[in-house]
């Protein structure tokens, strides 16, 4: 279940910012035709955070519409616990393959708390789900095992970056399930998908793929080829640089994707808020390093 490159698809917004499902569809097609092996819709990249149920549902509607059954097609839910519990519902009645149960809005708890967060959120339904760990959602190993214990929860998906936690989190887990699933899902995966990929986290995401397909698809042919020149190359020509421009402002790792796929002519419209857009020195700079990515991979 979800081998390949993940993607997952921007939402494009009108210039006063309401959903355009006509550019969504387009998007979601463009990742299909450009290899992407599943869409994770409304989520991180997807400004899940900046939207409401019934955005997600129609963005649910019109994603499986246009991946049209040829990619599984799974979805965002998450927000107040009662929001993750309807937003996982609405997900199951609207046929969805499976959700991404990003975390609690605002407070965190302890891990306890998380993992109780988690059942009360998949009570009451049956469609698949990988928990995002990361911000407000953390485990500890013993609390990452006891995921096992519930039927539809199949994977967890790691934002946080921390391998040494991670190492333990996959060996309490492996100690009691062979078949559960772990992502890598950090901001730009590709920069941590080799060392990830050594503590048996090989899946990713790519919000690359949604700017520049070619390049997120050389580094995981790469990377599955174990072509560490090829890899090095792209990291040092592109994925490196692209990590120090997001890192200069908060939310980046949304905002200068929705730039770049402006930039090569996507209608994606601009970010919510509390996102802020790129200026124009870094306009610029994100221009070269997305030539200089292109190049890399020509
Ligand atoms: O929720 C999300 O949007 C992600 O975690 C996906 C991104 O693709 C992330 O892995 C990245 O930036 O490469």
């Amino acid at each position: 279940m979800l081998e390949g490159l993940l993607a997952f698809p921007l939402t494009p917004f009108d210039a006063d910012l309401t959903l355009d499902l006509s550019a969504y569809a387009e998007g979601v097609d463009r990742h299909v035709e450009d290899g992407a092996s599943a869409v994770f819709l409304a989520c991180g990249t997807g400004e899940f955070s900046a939207l409401s149920g019934q955005e997600v549902l129609a963005l649910l509607a019109a994603g499986r519409d246009a991946a049209a059954g040829r990619v599984p097609v799974w979805v965002g839910a998450g927000g107040s616990a009662a929001d993750a519990r309807a937003g996982i519902r609405a997900a199951e009645s609207g046929g969805a393959d499976g959700v991404l149960l990003l975390p609690p809005y605002l407070t965190a708890g302890p891990p306890e708390g998380t993992l109780d967060y988690v059942r009360y959120a998949v009570a009451g339904s049956s469609v698949p789900v990988v928990v995002y760990h990361r911000g407000t959602g953390l485990f500890t190993p013993s609390t990452a095992a006891e995921l096992v214990d519930l039927p539809s929860v199949v994977g967890l998906k790691d934002g946080l970056g921390n391998v040494d936690l991670m190492t333990r989190i996959v060996s309490a887990v492996r100690a009691r399930s062979a078949a559960f699933l772990f992502f890598n899902g950090l901001p730009t995966a590709e920069v941590s998908a080799r060392a990830y990929a050594a503590i048996d986290v090989a899946r990713y995401s790519s919000a690359v793929h949604c700017f520049a397909p070619e390049i997120a698809m050389a580094f995981y042919t790469a990377l599955h080829d174990g072509d560490t020149a090829t890899t090095d190359r792209l990291l040092a020509d592109f994925y490196l640089p692209l990590v120090a421009l997001r890192d200069e402002t908060p939310g980046f790792a949304v905002s200068l994707v929705k730039a770049a796929a402006r930039q090569r002519g996507h209608r994606v419209g601009g970010v919510r808020p509390p996102l802020v857009e790129p200026r124009q020195d870094q306009l610029e700079r994100l221009d070269q390093i997305v030539t200089a990515g292109l190049k890399a991979v020509s």
